[in-house]
């Protein structure tokens, strides 16, 4: 998608700001001829390679060219790309149900039911993204939003793909980036990286979705990436009493140190945890549980 030269301004009507991070602010948008409503994703890009500010340009350019190739329900839908001096638009699908991280924040934790809901859509979204050799490196509970909060079964949607990274056929690659509490053993190790990096991640977040607790994050990064390497942690019985031993041993399976026995997204969403029941087993246990009165 070329960079287009004109003002963001002239096309769109700028309104309130959704978000910010790391890159800039993402703000509410009208596009002008249509009435339709988009977000804005405004990125100030560095003037100077030294420059601490802003962000360099080549990663915005990677971050459109893999939203581009990505077309899912899950994930945030990229539609149009303005350059304008120091400053990168992109025009993105209008997310606002707000962070999944604020949603777990309001209601402490979240059931079974409900993480199950969500965690299938993140996994096909992420099977979809890694199906395509491209890894997130960044999924943490901040890059997964709600396309609105207020829906009986809300829609979720990746979101910040400034990480993200499509591997060529056998490359190697390594990357110290991500967030403390989120990131696996081989980050911390400087070891080779793969889409299984995000499926540590997501065992990471599937056990803050239920228990409001996150697993290795301790008083200092230090002390948590110590623990990470250490592969310390433990299910406190005063949370995780009522949790399913299914659901602990869906995160158990995603939490392990060597990459390469981690589950995939596939071999997740076939995990007894998530597998919808069919209709037959459902009765069946429906059946054996009666008989056990
Ligand atoms: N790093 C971020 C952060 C955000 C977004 N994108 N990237 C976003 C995208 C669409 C709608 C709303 C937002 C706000 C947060």
């Amino acid at each position: 998608m070329a960079f287009k030269h004109e003002n963001v301004a002239d096309l769109y009507d700028i309104g309130v700001v959704l978000g910010s991070g790391h890159f800039g602010q993402v703000r509410q948008v009208t596009e002008r001829s249509t009435g339709a409503q988009w977000a804005g994703k405004f990125i100030k890009t560095r003037k100077s390679a030294g420059s601490r500010l802003g962000v360099e340009r080549s990663a915005v350019e990677r971050e459109v060219e893999l939203l581009q190739a990505l077309t899912h329900p899950s994930i945030m839908a990229l539609k149009d790309v303005f350059e304008c001096r120091a400053e990168m638009v992109l025009i993105v699908e209008l997310i606002s149900g707000g962070e999944l991280f604020d949603f777990i924040a309001a209601k402490d934790n979240v059931t079974e039911s409900e993480a199950i809901a969500f965690l299938k859509q993140i996994l096909e979204g992420v099977g979809f993204m890694h199906s395509k050799h491209i890894a997130h490196f960044d999924l943490k509970p901040e890059n997964i939003m709600l396309s609105d909060k207020d829906a009986a079964n809300p829609t979720i949607k990746l979101i910040d793909f400034g990480l993200a990274h499509q591997f060529k056929q056998g490359e190697e690659y390594k990357s110290m980036c991500g967030t403390p509490q989120y990131i696996p053993p081989e980050v911390i190790n400087y070891s080779p990286l793969s889409t299984a990096t995000d499926m540590w991640s997501i065992g990471v977040i599937t056990y803050i979705l239920l228990s409001g607790l996150s697993p290795f994050q301790d008083n200092t990064d230090e002390e948590t990436l110590r623990n990470i390497i250490a592969m310390k942690f433990e299910f406190p019985e005063h949370v995780f009493s009522m949790t399913s031993e299914s659901a602990k041993d869906f995160i158990k399976k995603l939490l392990v140190k060597d990459p390469i026995e981690r589950m995939t997204a596939e071999e997740c969403l076939i995990h007894q945890w998530i597998k919808p029941m069919t209709r037959k087993q459902m009765a069946n246990r429906n059946r054996s549980s009666i008989n056990m009165k």
